[in-house]
């Protein structure tokens, strides 16, 4: 068996087209256009390179961005102000502080002073406890991308057995979750249990968000199982042009074989982070201003 690839970036272009044309039909009946700052302190490198992407996308969505680049030495009081500033501005409806920050911020405090509505990454514990308990909330990006391509694949998730490795804030717990209010059967492995590959033959679903490059084997794949991966790992590689190169979490070229469906790295579930966070920043403007909020993806079976 040779797995189906499952296509993030035409998943992403799909869904970016849709918030696109959703805004350029809202914007003039509102008079403004939804409004995504992103707050970026110090310098890490793939953190730049997000926050551009999440700016550009913005502005090509129709939306307005709003960029905050602060120094790494930025206390947590002047970044607390910026925050109550973004959290009081009308022409802003989506506020996100790009993660990891630097180790003298502490991000708790710092996710906990967005205003839930404005909380497009859905970190703030009033979301996660919406999600947690099955209510309709503004859900974290990465682990929304992935229901709606597994929402491509999966007819029922009932009686599905899923299998997610790492209980991260921003992809594991979401994640599992999500999974669960879909009334999936859900395990969550921490990405040292010496049992996975165990857990893992019995999943169906499996996603993987480790950060461990190749950590998930072939013959852990349940036949026909549906893989997520979710790791996006630098490791420096043969390329040649002596770059690093980006590998998952999973040993893709064996896994091919064994799985149903499975998503590459790069080009799988990356570039749905940012494509969501436009539809929750979509989604965060309609419930601010009163304006209809319908579904992007989640109910399509097809992203062409
Ligand atoms: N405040 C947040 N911080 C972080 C989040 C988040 O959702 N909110 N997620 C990640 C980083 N991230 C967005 O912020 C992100 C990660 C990966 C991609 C992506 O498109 N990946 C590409 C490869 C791109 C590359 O070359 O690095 C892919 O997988 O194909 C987009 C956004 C942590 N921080």
């Amino acid at each position: 068996m040779t797995a189906q690839l499952i296509d993030g970036r035409a998943f992403a272009a799909t869904l970016r087209a849709r918030v696109r044309e959703r805004v350029a039909a809202l914007a003039p009946e509102a008079g403004r256009a939804p409004g995504l700052a992103v707050v970026l302190v110090g310098h890490d490198p793939a953190s730049e390179v997000y926050v551009r992407s999440k700016g550009r996308q913005a502005l090509e969505a129709g939306m307005k961005s709003f960029e905050h680049r602060l120094p790494e030495t930025t206390g947590e009081d002047e970044l607390l102000a910026l925050i109550a500033r973004l959290n009081a501005d009308d022409q802003v409806h989506g506020i996100l502080v790009q993660l990891p920050l630097p180790a003298h911020l502490d991000p708790r405090a710092v996710i906990h002073a967005i205003a839930p509505q404005k909380d497009v990454d859905g970190f703030h514990i009033s979301n996660v406890g919406m999600v947690g308990t099955g209510q309709d909330a503004i859900v974290p990006c990465t682990p929304l991308g992935v229901m709606m391509m597994l929402r491509s694949l999966v007819d029922d998730f009932r009686g599905k057995t899923a299998l997610v490795i790492g209980h991260s804030n921003v992809v594991g717990k979401p994640m599992a979750r999500l999974l669960l209010n879909a009334d999936c059967t859900v395990m969550v492995a921490h990405k040292s249990s010496t049992n996975i590959p165990e857990l893992a033959r019995m999943a169906d679903i499996l996603v993987v968000a480790a950060g461990v490059p190749g950590l998930v084997k072939a013959d852990w794949i349940k036949p026909g199982a549906v893989v997520i991966d979710v790791g996006i790992n630098r490791v420096d590689g043969n390329a040649p042009d002596g770059r690093a190169r980006l590998v998952g979490d999973v040993d893709f070229d064996r896994a091919r074989a064994v799985a149903g469906a499975i998503t590459p790295v790069p080009g799988g579930v990356g570039p749905m982070t940012i494509a969501c966070l436009l539809a929750n920043t979509l989604r965060a403007y309609c419930l601010q201003l009163g304006l209809p909020d319908a579904p992007l993806l989640s109910d399509t079976k097809d992203p062409e």
